[in-house]
């Protein structure tokens, strides 16, 4: 650890409290379609698209696992930060589903709590990963400031993609899945990194201008992913002794109209492309996100694990990160980090990869809406 990091992580001065910002999900059946019509107001998504994710959600009782997810994902943050001393209050709040995320800021400003550092569960750069949030903030602030608190102020926190409390559980859990195959296949097993797919136009514009990601195809939303798969692949070859087992970048969770080009190959025809290659296995490791929500729970558990048992292909799949402590201690150090260096003191950031560490404030150019410009809280 440098000595520049050391002295200045002492506390969260200036920030009075962490808001935990994530996406929400559906906790009844009657829940299912209310929770869509929030998600793809204004987005553009086909009738039958909707149809079909909400069989998903009703094939697991209308329940998705996102919330009970944070829920453990927020005691395990305050368990984390009392045993190490911070005295940092959690909250949590989200996009599409209660707790709203306007609600829990009004909480937060009645609880007397003034500036504000959000984590937003979603590790990389883009629209909906990064700048909808943004978007979800001002929408927050606004009505906040109605209400008689315009002194509220958010930062949401770097991407943490390529920190190492997020990379190094991913490690353990691909060494653990490939453990999971039958022994003969293990060390032919190959790897496929999974991520949601976006349209390529947002996923071209992701990231900020000036980004080190940004200036060569795929933008920073592919760059970023392909540094964690490479960083994942690295190690997981070392620890199995394998030198060069094959892996790729995939996707999942397509929606959008079809005849809007969004990123490629989907993991189902990349299971069956592996197969007429002649893989012996593959290992699926959802690195675009950081819990098994539904996206995992139904597109690779349900769909992908059902397109492998009709090819005949043996697969497994690496947990997300989840509420590993090693997570929780990675959030505890951005928030010191960029409280550091909101009082101007020096600091050193975490990194692993290629890239470096991201940016603490977005461009206002960022990860622009595909739609039309819209204000966004937490940029310069
Ligand atoms: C990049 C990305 C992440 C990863 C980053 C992050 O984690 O934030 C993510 C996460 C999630 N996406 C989720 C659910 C949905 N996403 C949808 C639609 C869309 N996602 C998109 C992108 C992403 N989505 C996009 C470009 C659309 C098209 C419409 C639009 O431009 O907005 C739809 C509509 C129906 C459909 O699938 O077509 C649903 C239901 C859930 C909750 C799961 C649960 O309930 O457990 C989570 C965590
Ligand atoms: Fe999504």
């Amino acid at each position: 650890m440098s000595d520049a990091r050391k002295p200045s992580l002492t506390g969260a001065a200036p920030y009075d409290a962490l808001l935990l910002l994530s996406f929400g999900g559906p906790e009844a059946p009657e829940d299912v379609v209310p929770f869509l019509e929030n998600v793809t107001r204004g987005r553009g998504i086909p009738q039958q698209r909707l149809k079909e994710v909400g069989k998903h959600y009703f094939l697991f009782g209308g329940v998705s696992p996102i919330n009970e997810q944070n829920r453990q994902l927020l005691a395990a943050l305050r368990k984390d930060f009392a045993e190490h001393g911070l005295d940092l209050p959690v909250y949590w709040g989200n996009r599409n589903w209660a707790p709203y995320l306007v609600d829990t800021l009004r909480e937060m400003a009645a609880d007397g709590h003034r500036r504000i550092a959000v984590l937003a569960t979603s590790a990389y750069a883009g629209y909906s990963g990064c700048r909808q949030y943004r978007e979800n903030l001002a929408d927050a602030l606004a009505t906040l400031a109605e209400e008689g608190h315009p002194e509220l102020r958010v930062d949401k926190l770097r991407h943490f993609y390529n920190h190492p409390g997020f990379v190094e559980p991913m490690i353990d859990a691909t060494v653990a899945a490939l453990a999971e195959l039958p022994a003969e296949v293990r060390a032919g097993a190959r790897l496929a990194f999974t991520t949601h797919s976006i349209p390529d136009a947002m996923a071209e514009t992701s990231g900020a201008p000036d980004d080190p990601a940004r200036g060569r195809p795929g933008g920073a939303y592919v760059a970023q992913h392909l540094d964690v798969a490479q960083l994942i692949a690295e190690a997981v070859a070392e620890r199995t002794g394998v030198a060069d087992r094959p892996w790729e970048l995939v996707f999942q969770s397509r929606s959008g109209a079809p005849h809007i080009p969004w990123l490629e190959p989907d993991i189902c025809d990349h299971l069956e492309a592996q197969h007429a290659d002649g893989a012996p296995a593959v290992v699926m490791v959802p690195i675009g996100f950081v819990s098994d929500h539904m996206e995992v729970k139904y597109d690779l558990d349900t769909e992908a694990v059902a397109k492998a048992a009709d090819l005949g292909l043996p697969v497994a799949r690496a947990a997300t990160v989840g509420a590993d402590p090693r997570f929780t201690a990675a959030v505890r150090e951005l928030v010191l980090e960029r409280a550091a260096t909101e009082r101007g003191e020096p600091v050193a950031r975490c990194a692993l990869g290629a890239l470096g560490p991201s940016h603490d404030v977005c461009a206002v150019a960022c990860c622009p809406n595909p739609r039309a410009p819209r204000p966004a809280a937490a940029e310069r």
